[in-house]
């Protein structure tokens, strides 16, 4: 039995150091931004809550290999949060827009941690635990919208973030949460039950979100809570104590059923990825869990797309929220860095002008296949490696060979990965130069977040878009809606007989390519009134495009009624919101998948 060395720190309440680590971030952030943040930046002292004599407070080791830690009796009531200050929101408005005109995210500014005017974060009073893992990592100065959520997350206000893919947003939200939870621990000892809450997507994203607090702050203790793996492990680890936990919502509610995870002294809660948390499906999932919470706490939902119909739920969510848009509305909506190309190809030759796209553009790097079935991701891969180191990700792959897969591709061993969108959001993948849309997605903002899998951190990146000769209008809509153009390129001659490239792989359900829901061509991709609102602005609707084809949400192809290509469990696929051929977690993340 773990000796649980019940500990109570009583290290006084001396808030002058937190106060003055408050007071140092606010003079480097009114020395650096707008002058108008005079008033938010004078009101935040009472912050300070914490005792800032911040200590390595690594898990030990009893001489049975069992990591074990001292976690105090029961964390007090914490008053992490101070009062939200009526001026901050106004104050980081004015951040957010100074940065969208000034140094807003351009290459330079965001690629270069030494370059730009980014914020030196060791001049910021944050824990030198974090300014140290940080610089580890080459990351010295703060991005964009790290700069512009810092203040107010420090304050304690409740935010919607948003910002172009690959710009930092995990740490926008990881520095000032590990920060304080730091700062916290110092004060109050170690709690059992964790004090941050961060809910993501997919598998993936969510061990990678992981990863990145755990490197960011290795004093803390961090947990990944996804299905696919053992329970068994996760509530043993639970059991020791730990300050983060960041999961997936189908096992955290397993976990929270088990009575393993208590969610009772959770500060800080994230939604990343939040437009897709909050999808008719998710959403439910994720209201379980925000309820367990306590209602004294700081939100927090980031994404790089918040289509319109967000901002309503929001509020039910998030007290009296600040939102930080480093994208604005009229804005092009793709990082800078990113060309787009576009391409047409009919069913039958778009298998084969990969390869020659590959080569022609992927300049010899890393190169991502987007396809919108599992089937088609297992057939492609299995097609292109016959020529090229290719490997398949999606949700029927047990989730050790997902995870083999992926890092696999993160080191090099292969260079092209075929995937649904199990990939699509957040996976922060280095050097990925191309992106392929194998076919056209179900809606813009599947487009920029798998486009947004290249051009990350302020590097250069290619997207290419495979439509059909009758998918210009839907073509021209993702124009119009990510504001940027296509370069349209000439098309490939294909042989006819070049899909036998695909000899061999089962053909069951459907005809190759994209015939599946039995139009047989690609006629639609954005067709249907998918989303939570019935029928988003992003969701392209009718028209000759539409039907001629498979007509994006809920066409009810035999592969999509089957899974489809992502998340949302079979006990979804009734819903009525059209959304069951975009699937996601699944009833229990463990089940279903991408
Ligand atoms: N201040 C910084 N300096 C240098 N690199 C940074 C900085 N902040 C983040 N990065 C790096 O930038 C990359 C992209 O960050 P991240 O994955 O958080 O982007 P994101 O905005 O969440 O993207 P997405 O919208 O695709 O989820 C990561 O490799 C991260 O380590």
């Amino acid at each position: 039995m773990i000796s649980t060395v019940l500990r109570r720190s009583f290290l006084g309440t001396s808030q002058r150091t937190l106060a003055a680590s408050v007071t140092s971030i606010n003079a480097a952030l009114f020395h650096h931004l707008a002058p108008s943040s005079a008033a938010a930046t004078t009101t935040v002292s009472d912050l300070a809550n914490g005792d800032a004599k911040v200590k390595a407070l690594l898990p030990n080791s009893n001489p049975f290999g069992v990591k074990v830690r001292d976690f105090h009796f029961k964390s007090v009531p914490s008053e992490f949060r101070s009062s939200v200050v009526s001026s901050a929101g106004f104050a980081a408005q004015e951040y957010a827009s100074s940065y969208e005109s000034n140094d807003g995210v351009d290459s330079e500014g965001v690629g270069s941690s030494s370059g730009g005017d980014g914020l030196a974060i060791s001049e910021l009073g944050i824990s030198p635990e974090i300014v140290k893992a940080l610089k580890a990592r080459g990351i010295e100065k703060l991005f964009p919208i790290q700069k512009a959520v810092l203040e107010p997350a420090m304050q304690g206000r409740d935010m919607i973030g948003r910002a172009r893919t690959g710009t930092g947003k995990t740490l926008a939200f990881g520095i000032p949460v590990i920060d304080k939870i730091i700062k916290f621990n110092a004060k109050h000892g170690r709690g059992k039950n964790p004090q941050c809450l961060v809910l993501a997507p997919t598998r993936e994203l969510a061990r990678q979100v992981e990863k990145e607090f755990r490197e960011s702050a290795p004093s803390l203790d961090t947990i990944c809570l996804y299905g696919g793996t053992p329970i068994g492990q996760q509530m043993r680890e639970l059991n020791y104590g730990i300050d983060v936990a960041v999961g997936t919502p189908g096992r955290i509610i397993d976990l929270m059923k088990r009575g393993a995870l208590n969610l009772s002294e959770v500060q800080f809660v994230v939604l990343d990825e939040a437009d897709q948390m909050l999808q008719v499906g998710f959403a439910e999932d994720v209201e379980i869990i925000l309820q367990k919470l306590p209602a004294k706490r700081q939100s927090m939902m980031f994404s790089a797309t918040m289509p319109s119909w967000i901002r309503s739920l929001t509020k039910k969510y998030l007290n009296n929220p600040l939102t930080i848009d480093l994208v604005g509305d009229s804005d092009q909506k793709l990082a800078d860095g990113i060309t787009m190309y576009s391409i047409a190809a009919d069913s039958y030759g778009r298998a084969s002008i990969i390869g020659p796209l590959v080569t022609e553009h992927g300049k010899g790097g890393k190169c991502i296949v987007f396809t919108q079935t599992k089937r088609d991701a297992d057939r492609l891969a299995y097609g292109l490696a016959r020529s090229f180191k290719c490997e398949a990700l999606h949700g029927d792959i047990s989730q050790a060979q997902r995870e083999r897969t992926l890092a696999g591709f993160r080191d090099g061993n292969f260079n092209i990965l075929v995937a649904t969108d199990v990939a699509a959001r957040g996976l922060d993948v280095p050097n990925v130069d191309l992106v392929i849309h194998y076919e056209l997605p179900n809606n813009t903002e599947t487009f920029v977040h798998r486009t947004g899998r290249t051009g990350r951190a302020g590097k250069k990146g290619s997207a290419i878009l495979i439509h059909g000769q009758e998918q210009s209008r839907a073509v021209k809509m993702i124009e119009k809606e990510v504001g940027s153009k296509f370069n349209e390129l000439p098309s490939i001659a294909v042989e006819r007989g070049s899909a036998s490239m695909f000899e061999g792989v089962p053909r069951s359900g459907g005809s190759f390519g994209g015939g599946r829901s039995g139009g047989g061509s690609y006629g639609g991709g954005y067709g249907g009134s998918g989303g939570r609102s019935g029928g988003s602005s992003s969701r392209y609707s009718g028209g000759s495009d539409r039907s001629s084809g498979f007509g994006g949400f809920g066409s009810g192809g035999s592969d999509r009624s089957s899974g489809g290509f992502g998340g949302f469990g079979s006990d979804r696929s009734s819903q009525s919101s059209g959304r069951s051929s975009f699937d996601g977690f699944g009833s229990n993340d463990g089940k279903r998948s991408y």
